[in-house]
């Protein structure tokens, strides 16, 4: 019978708090995990928001990672972020753990197991594909499936995802993917909603979720979603990379790419409510304000603000561009993957940083063309001599490709797409300070040339 620990105290040092034993452990396990949000931030405080036993030797766990910061306003939510765990405890430690083991309790109610993450443990993604099979409730977790879309029964190997990613992916036997959101926020994840809208709307650009999980303590949040997996598959990062490195060209990619996204955003525009129609004024002064924001964190950003800002103030004389609607909203070449002739879609989830709130909103399609813009930028920096005529062929490309499918050109939106890369451009300096501290070099070089050139 699964059971759950009720909310305790975030300090609580009881001798029955699970925290006792896995704080400290966690506390430096945490910061070294690809998925974790907090690098350049120490982690002040962990606290436990839920805990239930999925199967025997395996705990689910809510933590929530305070950065000591902002105070949280009225108590709710705490500043920080909340993680989701699944984390194997056994009584022998076993040289097989490798990149598994976190470590042995040394104290409280676990002292003395050990502690590895269940994810990377064969039986453990064995037990939670079966969990996934049969809809139903384990303490406040409610695991669900699309009935018309039955997950195969065969027994599936599976195999943890060693990619560059924000959550963790289980492959089972090259016929599924789980994805476990590692960074948790309150309601629906966009990527679980907007492909299932994509599939109802017959998207057969989209792989369509077949069943997910979900939790209702301490919030309503989707925690997973297994989908089809593309087999023989690439992504598009992977392949412009192949492309730089035997010096080929890559524009019949990118405008099939182009064509690929506008398809996409057809179909979303279609699948979702209209947005409020845009306005360049408000939509001037977020990005501002996210520039500030991202300078305070960032103080390499700063000597550049003045000229930034400029692009963003630029967007109220600019035309108001094309209908707000529901978008990617994270697009870039990881997140596209070329099966066949075909490109496919993937990871709806947005800009993980943002809220969920503004990431389920109506925002201007520019937006994700820019992110795919400046993708061909990050790949053409990843060799030495930096290739920017190959990155501007897939612009071109790419926008060419766009307009053939949506009926307009990105490319007479001069305004409004440099508005938008800069953002990006923001985002990203934030992203890779946070996540891939040796990155960053990559989108600075891009505020350097948009605050200084422009283009
Ligand atoms: N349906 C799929 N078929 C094949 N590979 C996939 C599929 N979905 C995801 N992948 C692979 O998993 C990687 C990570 O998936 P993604 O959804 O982008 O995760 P994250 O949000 O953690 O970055 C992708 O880059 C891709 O290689
Ligand atoms: O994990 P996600 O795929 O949801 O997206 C996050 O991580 C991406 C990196 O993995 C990051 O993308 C940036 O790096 C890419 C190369 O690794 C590059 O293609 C993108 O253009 C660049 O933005 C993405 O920003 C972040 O949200």
């Amino acid at each position: 019978m699964p059971k759950t620990a009720p909310l305790r105290p975030r300090h609580a040092h009881h001798p029955a708090d699970p925290m006792a034993s896995l704080g400290g452990l966690l506390r430096q396990w945490l910061p070294r995990q690809r998925w974790f949000a907090g690098k350049d931030r120490p982690v002040a405080d962990l606290g436990l928001l839920s805990m239930t036993e999925l199967f025997p030797g395996c705990l689910h766990l809510l933590v929530h990672a305070g950065h000591g910061t902002v105070p949280a306003p009225g108590g709710t939510p705490p500043a920080g972020d909340c993680y989701q765990l699944l984390l194997g405890v056994r009584r022998q430690p076993s040289p097989r753990l490798g990149r598994a083991l976190i470590g042995r309790a040394d104290e409280g109610p676990l002292a003395g197991l050990t502690v590895y993450d269940a994810l990377q443990d064969p039986r453990m993604a064995r037990l939670l594909l079966e969990r996934l099979r049969a809809p139903g409730t384990a303490g406040p977790l409610r695991f669900e499936a699309d009935p018309s879309r039955p997950v195969p029964a065969t027994a599936l190997a599976p195999r943890l995802l060693d990619a560059e990613q924000s959550n963790s992916s289980l492959v089972y036997g090259d016929e599924l993917i789980l994805k476990v959101f590692r960074r948790v926020q309150p309601g629906v994840n966009p990527d679980l909603e907007v492909p299932g809208a994509l599939a109802r709307q017959g998207c057969g650009r989209v792989p369509a979720p077949v069943a997910w999980f979900r939790t209702t303590y301490p919030f309503e949040a989707t925690l997973g979603v297994l989908q089809p997996f593309l087999p023989g598959a690439t992504d598009g990062w992977t392949l412009a990379l192949d492309a730089l490195a035997a010096g080929d060209d890559f524009t019949a990619q990118a405008h099939a790419l182009g064509r690929a996204t506008a398809d996409v955003h057809v179909a979303l525009a279609s699948a979702f409510p209209a947005g409020t129609p845009g306005e360049n004024g408000r939509t001037a002064a977020a990005m501002t304000e996210r520039l500030t924001a991202a300078a305070h964190a960032v103080p390499a950003l700063k000597p550049y603000v003045p000229r930034l800002r400029g692009a963003f103030a630029a967007l109220t004389t600019c035309d108001v561009g094309p209908a707000a609607q529901r978008i990617h909203g994270d697009l870039h070449l990881g997140q596209v993957l070329r099966a066949g002739r075909d490109w496919f879609v993937i990871d709806f989830e947005g800009e993980p940083s943002r809220p969920l709130s503004e990431r389920r909103s109506a925002h201007s399609p520019v937006r994700d063309i820019a992110g795919m813009l400046r993708s061909f930028d990050y790949a053409a920096r990843q060799r030495r001599p930096w290739r920017p005529e190959w990155a501007r062929r897939c612009r071109e490309a790419y926008c060419a490709g766009y307009a053939v499918r949506a009926g307009w050109d990105p490319r007479k939106k001069h305004g409004l797409l440099r508005a938008y890369e800069t953002d990006r451009a923001v985002y990203e300096v934030l992203y890779e300070a946070r996540h891939r501290p040796d990155w960053l070099p990559v989108p600075m070089a891009a505020i350097e040339r948009l605050a200084v050139r422009g283009d």
